[in-house]
């Protein structure tokens, strides 16, 4: 090698290794295994935008979820676009100059055609038929007045929608989530997180969904956006109830106020599925109970959405609905089957994919969405 070639070669290794060492230190640095348990909120945090988004997010980017309340008005518009089929439809119905049996079938059918469900919908335009009997009103301001209050009826306000996250001393409130794959759970339970970190609370999350490790890591990048830990276990097929009991043992050590556990739903069998959430649910009540258990149901799945939210009632006793996708299907009145169907309240709806797109059911909102 002359000596020109070779101080060729070394200038050009020096070059090569100004690059690797520039690269390095530009790097963003990595989040921490299990999330940020530091400081969360954004007035401990200078120089944060509200709302800013970050995908590997450090400690000085945590973002600050809305708070619950007000969400639903917020989201109103996109119930109110996709259901705009069913309430208007019904209005203009109700408006024709004579409302015959013809009619009273249409409307029966409009209900019908948005998963009101057969009992429910027959219900309505019976009670419908008699006020509309007994007034003998013509007058569609009037009309429309009826049609809210028998909706509301069917959606009942009177139902506890509240979600049971209140510690007891020394344990956290522990909330199962259960549902098929796909319909927006493991979303759900990061979505969740938001709003109860917005109360101001301190959760832990289990990712018992231990099928699929991207699960996992798509649990973690949630918590991570708002510093709220994840307990999981590096080994895909690992045990669900062992991760779901090591998350609630952590939350009772970290002295958190909730700790929200993802499950698996994709299961062969029935058989499958009550052994592995019994089993959860078992080995779980060994540290603390389970306060809430939460079915997450895909709106746009219809019929047989009520068929798995059957299945998984068999194997745990729910206790609430979340109801995903609600901004994509005009079929709202899941909401009444469904609640009918299992005896249990919808406690919350998602009404997009946005992280805050996860709101408190309302009866009057709701009905007043779909109608106005
Ligand atoms: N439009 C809309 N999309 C939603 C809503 N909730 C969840 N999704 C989307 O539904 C898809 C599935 O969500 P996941 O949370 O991965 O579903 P999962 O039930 O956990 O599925 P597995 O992890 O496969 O069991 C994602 O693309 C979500 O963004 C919602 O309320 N509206």
């Amino acid at each position: 090698m002359t000596p020109e070639l070779m101080w060729i070669v070394i200038a050009a290794a020096v070059v090569v290794l100004l690059v690797v060492f520039g690269v390095l230190l530009l790097r963003k640095p990595k989040a921490p295994k299990g999330g940020y348990q530091g400081t969360r909120d954004l007035d401990d945090v200078p120089g944060l935008d509200e709302g800013e988004v970050a995908e590997d997010r450090p400690v000085s980017t945590l973002e600050r979820p809305e708070s619950a309340r007000g969400r639903l008005a917020r989201l109103r518009g996109r119930l109110a676009k996709s259901n705009n089929v069913l309430g208007k439809g019904l209005l203009v119905l109700l408006s024709r100059e004579r409302i015959d049996q013809d009619t009273w079938d249409e409307i029966e059918d409009t209900l019908l055609m948005a998963d009101l469900g057969t009992d429910a919908s027959l219900e309505l335009v019976e009670n419908l038929k008699k006020r509309v009997r007994v007034d003998g009103t013509k007058d569609p301001a009037q009309l429309k007045t009826m049609l809210r209050e028998e909706m509301l009826a069917l959606v009942d306000p009177t139902l506890d929608r509240s979600l049971r996250t209140e510690s007891a001393p020394g344990k956290p409130a522990v909330v199962l989530v259960v549902g098929v794959n796909g319909v927006g759970k493991t979303t759900t339970v990061g979505k969740l997180a938001r709003v109860l970190v917005a109360e101001d609370k301190d959760v832990m999350l289990g990712a018992a969904d231990t099928f699929r490790a991207a699960a996992a890591d798509q649990l973690e990048t949630w918590g991570a956006r708002v510093g709220v830990p994840t307990v999981r276990s590096e080994q895909e097929g690992a045990d669900p109830a062992s991760v779901a009991y090591d998350a609630v043992k952590a939350g009772i050590e970290q002295e958190s106020d909730v700790v929200l556990v993802d499950t698996a739903g994709r299961l062969q069998n029935k058989a499958g599925l009550m052994d592995q959430l019994g089993k959860v649910k078992r080995v779980i009540e060994k540290a603390a109970a389970v306060d809430e258990v939460l079915l997450v149901i895909d709106a746009t799945t219809g019929q047989n959405g009520m068929t798995q939210a059957r299945v998984f009632a068999e194997a745990v006793d729910i206790t609430g609905i979340v109801l995903t996708k609600l901004d994509g299907t005009a079929k709202g009145g899941i909401v009444v089957a469904i609640q009918r169907g299992l005896g249990v309240p919808v406690k919350l709806i998602g009404l997009g994919e946005g992280p805050d797109d996860l709101a408190p059911f309302n009866a009057e909102q709701f009905v007043d969405a779909i109608i106005d």
